[in-house]
């Protein structure tokens, strides 16, 4: 099971009949198991990548092979929930054969169980995103992608999903791909690292991550952000 990208351009045309290159040239393969974390500047084309590897844009130059059969699960920036549906019931219409054991598991780790009768419109932005996770993991994914899952939380919250994401990450063989601004999250939760330059978005370097993730301390993690820094990865 592996996914295959290379995109080798994709450009939008603007109102004014412009055409904007976005993305000018990524390649790369993830397997079973690996968790990809693409880090680059704001606009440089990362959510018009995830939409071209998730099938829902098939309008660029290269070539994209997802694992045959796979089931795909999709974070957006903006949860995305139902407004009339409680917690409990957007989770099981996406996911109609989870059995209440995996749910309650599921919900057990994101800190969901108070919230199962709650509508969309009573949850504060980290618990909805708490929701839309679960609904994906739901799904038991084989491919699952993350759109900056930690985005406009405080740090705190932020620290105690990305704990939360890691340990159902660890749960299932997946192949993962999340966005992220954040270099702290990025070695926290990756096996390799996809550096992209700005607009056109190029990949400029794919860094592993050698330290497994179970013994990623804070020290280990300074560590290697610290080398990383040194390595002076340039983004542009
Ligand atoms: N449907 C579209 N039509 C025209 N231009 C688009 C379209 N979607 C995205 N763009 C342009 O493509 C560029 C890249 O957008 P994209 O959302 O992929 O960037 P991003 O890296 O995800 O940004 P951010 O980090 O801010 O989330 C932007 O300049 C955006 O305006």
């Amino acid at each position: 099971m592996r996914l295959e990208v290379d995109i080798r351009s994709k450009s939008f045309t603007s109102a004014n009949g412009k055409r904007q290159e976005v993305i000018g040239g990524i390649a790369f393969a993830l397997q079973r198991g690996e968790v990809g974390v693409v880090v680059g500047p704001s606009g440089c084309g990362k959510s018009t990548m995830l939409r071209i590897l998730a099938g829902l844009d098939s309008d660029y130059q290269g070539h994209v092979a997802r694992p045959d059969g796979a089931r795909l699960a999709m974070v957006f920036q903006e949860p995305r929930l139902l407004p009339w549906r409680s917690v409990e019931d957007n989770v099981r219409l996406a996911a109609p054969d989870v059995t209440d054991d995996r749910l309650a598991a599921i919900f057990g780790v994101l800190e969901l169980d108070a919230h199962r009768t709650h509508f969309p419109g009573e949850l504060s932005l980290g618990l909805a995103r708490r929701v839309a996770l679960a609904r994906a993991f739901a799904v038991e994914p084989d491919f699952l992608i993350l759109d900056e899952p930690l985005a406009s939380l405080d740090d705190a919250l932020a620290a105690r999903l990305r704990d939360e994401i890691a340990m159902l990450v660890a749960s299932r063989p997946m192949i993962t791909l999340l966005v992220t601004h954040s270099m702290d999250d990025a070695v926290r939760l990756g096996d390799r690292i996809f550096l992209l330059s700005a607009r056109p978005a190029r990949l400029l370097h794919a860094v592993p991550i050698e330290v497994p993730r179970a013994q990623r301390s804070n020290d280990a993690v300074a560590a290697i952000k610290a080398d990383l820094a040194r390595r002076d990865f340039s983004m542009s």
